[in-house]
């Protein structure tokens, strides 16, 4: 049986009447999100979508807002700034906000599913400045430096 956290919810009116965000399935990662409005994205347009809801996640967690890959794939729709960030103190309108990467103009109702939330545990860092760090073997390597590609044989 899987972990489940409590979180309060409040409804603005939009979102009045719609179902709110649910596991599509039992062992889903991400409930889905449904718009609470109508509009169409352009090609190359962004837009923050309503969803009609406002949560109090309680401390030490956070929500992203991930995309969904059926979107991604058939559309071109996803999420630009994915996992998007629902911080715990945050009490405003939960938006999702979607891109169109896609060659067509792609129209959401209002109870469509455009993303998926998922909760997640978060560990909050303290800084501990110091002069000198430990070496290791990777030393400042990065962005590549142990190869690319898989070579060819
Ligand atoms: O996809 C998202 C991302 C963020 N938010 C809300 C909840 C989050 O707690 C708040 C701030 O998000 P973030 O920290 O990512 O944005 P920012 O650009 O850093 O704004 P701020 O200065 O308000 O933190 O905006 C959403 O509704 N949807
Ligand atoms: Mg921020």
């Amino acid at each position: 049986m899987t972990d489940m956290v409590s979180v309060k919810l409040k409804r603005l009116p939009h979102s009045e009447g719609l179902p709110l965000p649910a596991y599509a399935t039992q062992g889903a990662a991400g409930m889905d999100v449904l718009a609470a409005e109508d509009v169409t994205i352009d090609p190359g347009a962004r837009h923050a979508v309503a969803t009609g809801l406002a949560m109090a996640i309680p401390a030490g967690y956070e929500i992203q807002v991930r995309p969904r890959s059926g979107l991604a794939l058939k559309h071109g729709i996803t999420v630009p700034n994915t996992p998007g960030t629902i911080d715990s103190d945050y009490r405003g309108e939960l938006k999702v906000i979607l891109i169109n990467h896609g060659a067509e103009p792609f129209a959401i109702a209002r109870g469509d599913r455009v993303a998926q939330l998922v909760l997640a545990p978060v560990t909050q860092a303290r800084w501990c400045e110091v002069d000198e760090l430990d070496e290791t073997d990777r030393g400042a390597g990065g962005f590549g430096s142990t190869g690319g590609h898989a070579a060819l044989v």
